[in-house]
């Protein structure tokens, strides 16, 4: 079994390049079966959800080349079934995109219910509502979505509750509808806008993503592109706070920093220094001795849930009591036992963990029960007395590209192990 071996007490310090973001990829790559041609897609990062996926389009017919770790050239004019079972779909939350792609390309989806970080039940009922407000028809059969329509309609759909998954879900079978689609409520991640401009350039008109109403005017002919995916802002918040948990100094390249806003003003509220710059931000942690904040977790410009997890193993050491609030997902707090395993002080109550700043963690044999509970554990890790050893690394591998490297450029050291 592949472990994560993490030394303790270690000081970030130097600079790290940050990939492409996970979950614009992750929606990008299924969105292609829309296109009318090649696509090329640049700056995929290194993960395995990736991987995972581009193999999914290559089973349903797409033509795969890649050019390099992060560049692939996919045409999807082959793509010849619109049915993608569980032993597909099952290792990862994104191919529920399939289900709007093949809805826009083929009128007809048969997709098996997604897999994914288990923080909580997920249900894809907005997903659907978007579907059927276009017309479809849903069927659930055997634990496989079949949606239907001869024409999709357009319409407008008010979502109940603010999804980026629903919401580009939606986009994406509007991508070939002729009539407006438009999307009230909808998500503002800059994810959602990556998709909109993916889809702006192989001819679908989008306006408004970023804000919470989203308007499509598809069209049957569209073309292929070239698209740059934006870089990870989870991945950098990710760098962020390692740094100012470990009193580093880094510089996090590659960034848009407008995107990771909430991070930097947490951290400047717990006493860390953070500058930013165009296309960087500098966490400088020497000689801080940071103090308890509270979190609460939004929906985008809110403060990111998929960093609510790293953002605890920070405060586990800041002076005073912390009050972190999952308002996303019920079940956001499966790292807690694994922290308490290093002797953080920490209580769950409800949707709340409640952290007494403490002297010191001790390395110890973790386990990462989702992905961002893997990045918490890597931060904890190397905040420690002693070795980590983080077991159940595939889900850190889902997100993270090269994170052992990346890491040891930053002076530390981790590695990967086989036992
Ligand atoms: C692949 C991907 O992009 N994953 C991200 C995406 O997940 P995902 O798209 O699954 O998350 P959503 O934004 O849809 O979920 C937000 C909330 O809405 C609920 N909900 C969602 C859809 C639905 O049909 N019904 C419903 O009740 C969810 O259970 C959750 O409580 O956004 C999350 C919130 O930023 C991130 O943590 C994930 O990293
Ligand atoms: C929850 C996450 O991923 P997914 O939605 O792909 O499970 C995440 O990226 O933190």
């Amino acid at each position: 079994m592949e472990k994560l071996l993490v030394k303790g007490k270690q000081v970030l310090k130097g600079q790290v390049n940050i990939s492409g973001a996970k979950n614009a990829a992750v929606a990008i790559l299924p969105a292609t079966i829309v296109a009318g041609g090649p696509c090329t897609i640049e700056n995929l990062p290194a993960i395995s959800d990736v991987k995972i996926l581009t193999n999914i389009l290559e089973q349903l017919g797409a033509k795969i080349t890649w050019h390099d770790e992060t560049t692939v050239t996919i045409d999807p004019t082959t793509v010849n079934t619109y049915h993608a079972p569980h032993d597909l779909v099952k290792k990862l939350r994104a191919s529920y995109y399939l289900m709007g792609a093949f809805l826009a390309r083929f009128k007809h989806s048969k997709v098996a219910l997604p897999g994914g970080c288990q923080i909580g039940p997920r249900p894809i009922d907005q997903h659907l509502k978007g579907f059927e407000a276009m017309g479809a028809k849903v069927k659930l059969v055997g634990g496989e979505v079949e949606l239907k329509v001869k024409r999709l309609c357009g319409g407008a759909v008010y979502m109940d509750i603010v999804s980026v998954g629903a919401t580009i879900n939606t986009m994406l079978a509007a991508a070939r509808c002729e009539n407006l689609t438009i999307i009230e409520n909808a998500a503002k991640e800059p994810e959602v806008v990556d998709v909109a401009n993916f889809l702006s350039s192989i001819g679908v008109i989008v306006r408004g993503a970023g804000t919470d109403v989203i308007k499509i005017q598809g069209k049957e002919e569209l073309t292929g592109c070239v698209h740059t995916v934006i870089p990870d802002r989870i991945e950098a918040g990710t760098f962020m706070i390692a740094a100012a948990a470990t009193k580093g100094d880094v510089k996090v390249c590659d960034v848009i920093p407008k995107h990771l806003e909430p991070v930097t003003a947490k951290l400047r509220e717990a006493g860390v220094k953070v500058e930013e710059g165009d296309d960087f931000i500098w966490v400088k942690g020497t000689g801080i001795e940071p103090k308890a904040i509270d979190v609460k977790t939004f929906p985008y410009p809110g403060y990111p849930t998929d960093l609510q997890q790293p953002m605890t193993a920070f405060l586990t050491k800041c002076k005073g009591i912390s009050i972190v609030t999952e308002n996303i997902f019920e079940n956001r707090f499966q790292h807690v036992d694994e922290l308490k395993r290093m002797g953080a002080n920490i209580k769950v109550e409800g949707r709340s963990a409640i952290i007494e700043g403490i002297e010191n963690l001790q390395g110890a044999e973790v386990k990462a029960t989702d992905l961002r509970a893997g990045s918490t554990l890597v931060i904890a890790g190397l905040m420690a007395e002693g070795v980590t050893k983080i077991s159940n690394i595939d889900h850190i591998k889902r997100g993270y590209a090269n994170i052992d490297k990346k890491f040891k450029g930053l002076g530390v050291d981790i590695q990967f192990i086989k036992e």
